[in-house]
């Protein structure tokens, strides 16, 4: 019993780095939009929590778990909670007297403050918000919530790990603001805080912590190893601690984990799939737990169990000890293949979500113990699964290898941007600074009540499109009676600008129930693409030529881009993602000839995860880079010289691929720049982008509406860094998630600022 004990307390076997918290149904998007709409109290929200968290620790104890994640749930983002930890929450919500409601002040803003900026983690599709470090930020530790959680926790008789971002990562993630220096120079400031919050972990009978540390595995800072070593030799060394875990993924730490390994922490977690074992063996982890993550946390293939235990196997003899793990949060995969009935048999066999994940992990951690037969029926059903997906016929369909094979550079190459323009301008007849939205409109409950009874059957296709084509026609006559230039059809017919897409293309499947945070109470079911793909027939020249003929003036279509369709799939991992964007682009491309043909002038692929797939090393970026481009080019260079390509980028920081940007060679860019306050400017100007932009004037991700003055100076900022002839004039990104209300009041404004505008330049002109 004792024995037992101790073993439990100095190492374990079986873990995750973090699991999802949105709920298997969702219960906390729910909630958290209830008490947000006034519906339920701070109580009820909280009895909601106190379950989810509940249920997902019962689940990974009887999972077999030894080791359990807590402090991974979040009532918005986990890089926000940090922030509150830390004490570092922005002063200007310090006079809001609810925490909860200056915690979600702090994500969403209110009328009178704005609220952080909210940007991709990592290379993943979850935003998180981006702490600010002023000169006058003072850190105080306030370990309130992750000390519930594991009080919570150890109620239940949970082996609760609490979990918390480490202070590498919580600086190099967060933003200078004010004059203050870059945020890292900060970290001896942040020491002493870990130091007090171990303290108070130990003391709340945690037996192991766990600090994320991503960065690590990045270049987005110099001198990340000795600043590793620097930082977790001092905090290891603190005298009242529980057992530490550095947890790194995706990607390779390298010298980052040899590093780690020169100081007195008892545990890294390495991330296994995106990186290999042979920088672990190159680390000298002897006398360190390894916790190693050769189960995809990402992707939801089923994992081929034979290679990761012979990965295991090897591993063994150059490590302390190991357990065994996902290879990162499962926060980026759905909860469960169970009810998802509509999946066809084989491709159900070919996949595992956190549920199943949860089953892999436990699986090898008892074979690494007890030998591959003590575990031999999981084997053989994983074996045979790979087998029938190897052969499938649908992956590898002949006739679009040979579509592919023919593809030149001609295919790819439009003429000049500057012999177009004459061209488009003379078919459009726009005014000056043209003002456009990018796309959606408020996807109402109306709407999405629609797609849920035509998918359970209490209406017909006729009966649905009708009442889409309602929509629409309110649309275009908001849109005019705003006043706008360039108008859309709203998007009312999409789930999702990816699933929408998805769900009409060959070798996708689309799930009922496969949920993903994307950010705060906002969820996407990511398809899976697996096999080869095509576009049968069109996808939206109906909807779109619908819109056109309820106006006279000009409609944009609407498709996603090959980029961002890989980038919020999942994709399949038996070939090179540039040959997969390839596929997709040829389907793009094959709609943007179709909506051309149709009478359509203006086309806009989008591709807001240009920058998210980004890879985190350097050394891989130029060949990334080079497909993502040519798979756009690909999918807009089908159409004529007058047709008018554009495209839109939003949520991350441009500046790195503002010349990739430019290389997609759009006629009109539309992109994110109100919600970072028009930082974008300094990289929009001639020499670095010659074509036309649309820097966004003002934030759609928060209820706030702007002021016309505030929208006007944007637009005069604006011009100061990209001439009128140049620039456009529309939103941060689409305005799905927004109410009808906010929409036709912003827009309103959006057009006055334009009109005021246009007058100044015209009266400066003159
Ligand atoms: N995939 C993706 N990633 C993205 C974006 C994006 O648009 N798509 N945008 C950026 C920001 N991220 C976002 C992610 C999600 C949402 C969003 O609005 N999501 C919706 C769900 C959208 C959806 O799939 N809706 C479906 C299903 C809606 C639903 O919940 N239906 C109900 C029934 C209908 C009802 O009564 O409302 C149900 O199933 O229970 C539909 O419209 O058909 C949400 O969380 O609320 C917005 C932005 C970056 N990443
Ligand atoms: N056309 C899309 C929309 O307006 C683009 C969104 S980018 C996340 O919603
Ligand atoms: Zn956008």
């Amino acid at each position: 019993m004792s024995d037992d004990k101790t073993r439990t307390n100095t190492t374990f076997h079986a873990t995750v780095p973090g699991v999802a918290r949105i709920g298997a149904n969702r219960e906390l998007k729910r909630a958290v939009e209830a008490y947000w709409a006034g519906r339920i109290d701070a109580a009820a929200l909280t009895q909601t929590a106190d379950g989810i968290r509940r249920d997902s620790w019962n689940q990974l104890v009887q999972a077999g778990f030894d080791s359990v994640p807590v402090n991974t749930f979040s009532y918005y983002d986990q890089m926000l909670d940090t922030a509150v930890l830390l004490g570092a929450l922005p002063p200007r919500v310090a006079g809001i007297a609810h925490p909860l409601d200056r915690y979600f002040a702090a994500a969403r803003g209110t009328d009178e403050v704005a609220p952080l900026e909210m940007t991709k983690w990592f290379d993943t599709n979850y935003h998180y918000l981006v702490p600010e470090i002023g000169p006058d930020t003072s850190f105080a530790v306030d370990a309130t919530a992750v000390l519930n959680e594991l009080a919570q926790a150890r109620a239940l008789g949970v082996p609760a790990r609490p979990v918390v971002i480490g202070p590498i990562t919580f600086l190099a993630l967060s933003k200078a603001v004010g004059g203050a220096q870059a945020p890292l120079s900060r970290i001896d400031d942040l020491l002493p805080l870990y130091v007090e919050l171990l303290a108070q972990l130990a003391e709340g009978g945690a037996q192991w912590v766990q600090f994320d540390e991503p960065t690590l595995v990045t270049d987005q800072a110099e001198g990340l190893a000795e600043l590793a070593e620097r930082v977790y030799t001092e905090l290891s060394a603190a005298s009242a601690r529980p057992r530490l875990l550095v947890q790194t993924y995706f990607g390779e730490a390298g010298d980052r984990l040899a590093a780690l390994g020169r100081t007195a922490v008892d545990a890294v977690g390495v991330d296994l799939v995106a990186g290999t074992a042979d920088s672990v063996v190159a680390a000298d982890l002897a006398d360190k737990l390894v916790v190693a993550g050769v189960v995809d946390g990402r992707n939801v293939w089923r994992t081929d169990l034979d290679r990761a235990l012979d990965a295991l196997t090897a591993l063994r003899p150059h490590v302390g000890s190991l357990a065994v793990s996902t290879s990162c949060s499962t926060l980026h995969v759905p909860y469960t293949l169970r009810g998802e009935s509509q999946l066809d048999a084989a491709l159900a066999g070919w996949l595992a979500f956190a549920d199943e994940k949860f089953a892999e992990v436990a699986t090898l951690s008892r074979a690494l113990v007890h030998g591959r037969d003590d575990q031999a029926g999981q084997f053989e059903a994983a074996r045979l699964a790979l087998a029938t997906r190897a052969t499938d016929p649908r992956l590898h369909v002949a006739a679009v290898h040979d579509r592919l094979d023919a593809l030149e550079p001609a295919d790819w190459t439009r003429t000049t941007a500057s012999a177009r323009r004459p061209l488009q301008d003379a078919a459009l007849n726009l005014p000056v600074l043209p003002t456009t939205t990018i796309g959606s409109y408020p996807q109402t409950s109306a709407i999405r009540q629609a797609r849920h009874a035509l998918r359970t059957g209490s209406i017909d296709a006729c009966k649905y499109r009708n009442r889409i084509q309602r929509e629409i026609a309110d649309v275009i006559e908001l849109q005019e009676k705003a006043g706008l230039d360039v108008l859309v059809h709203g998007e009312p017919e999409r789930n999702d600008m990816v699933q929408y897409f998805a769900e009409q293309l060959d070798g996708f499947f689309a799930t009922a129930n496969g949920w993903v945070q994307s950010y705060g109470s906002r969820c996407v079911r990511p398809p899976i693409l697996f096999g080869d793909v095509a576009r049968p027939t069109p996808m939206t020249v109906g909807w779109t030529t619908y819109a056109q003929s309820l106006t006279s003036r000009p409609v944009k279509g609407m498709l996603t881009g090959p980029v961002t369709i890989l980038a919020w799939s999942f994709v399949r991992d038996d070939q090179p993602a540039a040959v997969t964007a390839r596929q997709v682009a040829l389907a793009i491309r094959d709609e943007t000839v179709d909506l051309e043909r149709a009478g359509v002038p203006i086309i806009q692929v989008d591709e807001p995860a240009l920058r998210e797939l980004l890879p985190l090393r350097a050394a891989d970026r130029d060949a990334y880079l080079d497909w993502a481009i040519t798979s756009f080019r690909i999918a807009t260079g089908g159409v004529a010289d007058a047709t008018q390509v554009h495209t839109h980028l939003c949520y991350s920081e441009f500046g790195e691929v503002i010349g990739a940007i430019a290389a997609l060679d759009a006629d009109v860019t539309s992109i994110e720049a109100a919600r970072s306050h028009m930082e974008i400017l300094d990289d929009l100007n001639e020499a670095g982008f010659a074509n036309q932009v649309g820097p966004g004037v003002y934030d759609i991700h928060s209820p706030r509406v702007p002021s016309t003055d505030e929208i006007a100076d944007s637009l005069r900022e604006a011009l100061q860094a990209v001439s009128a002839e140049r620039l456009w004039i529309n939103p941060d990104c689409g305005l799905k998630t927004r109410r009808t209300d906010e929409v036709t009041a912003a827009l309103r404004r959006m057009v006055a600022a334009a009109v005021l505008v246009r007058e100044e330049a015209a009266a400066l002109a003159g």
